[in-house]
């Protein structure tokens, strides 16, 4: 096979012999279709460049908002080897199947979840899977789960840019992502990472979401930022993407968690972002309003 000399990031190329495999190719033609008895309108991944940056949170979080704005709500678990949004949930009954496929389990406010902890018979059961059946999996909550009637289906990727990541940008049609991140200087080149992964895909960016970005003292109310400086206005100016939301280390937030009752939040950290992915995804607007307007 001969090198490719072209830009490969460019879903205009049309060059032969590439050697990363990303020209030549249409991402559109590996598209799967959903389940026959789905309509889902909006699909928006919820990404990370590494592990524990609170991907799942942010997730749920804006899954909750949305569905408190009136619309269908779904969340799909890709985070195969690490699920936790049945967890954030309280979501304990195992999904059921029929003959025409498999149904998501429902929170209490009617959120549709779908995880492969709702198909282990025990929780604490690791997955000890090769990467193609995992993303085989994440492919067929997609095609095999009926889903219904969804506005928005809330994609929880696993971290990274590896296998799983890549076969879904590629099989599901995605809206747009939302990448999450934490504020250390490593952030940066991990945030530009899953940003050329999208954009090399063709695939909307809708903005950053920091979390764990400032930390309130109990007891004097001082904000401490306890990872340092945060740099992510910086970072997404010059990838011309918008600063969504940021949220602090609020221990109210990891008790929500811990005891399944995510969908009673009472903060609004991410209220703005929510309207923000609603107006990006609804008409096209270009994102306007930024988190620092909320207050
Ligand atoms: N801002 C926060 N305030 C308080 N606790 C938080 C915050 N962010 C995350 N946590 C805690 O950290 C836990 C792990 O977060 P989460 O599962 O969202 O991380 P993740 O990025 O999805 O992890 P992984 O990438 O390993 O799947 C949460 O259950 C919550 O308890």
């Amino acid at each position: 096979m001969s090198e490719c000399s072209c830009d490969c990031t460019s879903t205009e190329c049309k060059s032969e012999g590439c050697s990363t495999g990303s020209c030549n190719v249409n991402p559109q033609d590996f598209l799967e279709k959903s389940h026959e008895l789905n309509r889902i309108k909006k699909v928006i991944g919820v990404v990370s460049g590494k592990g524990g940056v609170g991907k799942s949170l942010v997730t749920s979080t804006l899954a909750v908002l949305m569905r408190r704005k009136g619309y269908k709500v779904g969340i799909l678990d890709a985070d195969i080897t690490g699920p936790s949004i049945p967890k954030m949930f309280g979501v304990t009954k195992k999904a059921e199947g029929s003959e025409l496929g498999i149904y998501p389990q429902r929170t209490h406010n009617n959120i549709n979840v779908m995880s492969i902890n709702l198909l282990l018979e025990k929780d604490d059961s690791p997955v000890i899977w090769r990467g193609p059946i995992i993303s085989g999996t994440v492919k067929q909550f997609w095609t095999d789960v009926i889903w219904g009637d969804i506005d928005y289906l809330f994609l929880d990727m696993p971290p990274g840019t590896g296998d799983v990541p890549l076969t879904v940008f590629q099989s599901i049609p995605l809206s747009g992502i939302v990448i999450v991140t934490s504020p250390q200087d490593l952030v940066s080149l991990i945030v530009r990472k899953a940003y050329n992964m999208a954009k090399s895909m063709n695939i909307p960016v809708l903005g950053i979401v920091e979390n764990m970005s400032w930390l309130k003292c109990p007891d004097c109310g001082k904000e401490i930022q306890l990872f340092g400086k945060s740099k992510i206005e910086e970072v997404a100016s010059k990838l011309g993407v918008p600063v969504l939301g940021k949220m602090p280390i609020d221990p109210s937030i990891a008790e929500l968690c811990d005891n399944g009752d995510i969908e009673k939040l009472n903060h609004s950290y991410l209220d703005c972002a929510v309207e923000n992915i609603e107006k990006a995804t609804m008409d096209k607007c270009p994102i306007k309003k930024k988190w620092s307007d909320q207050k």
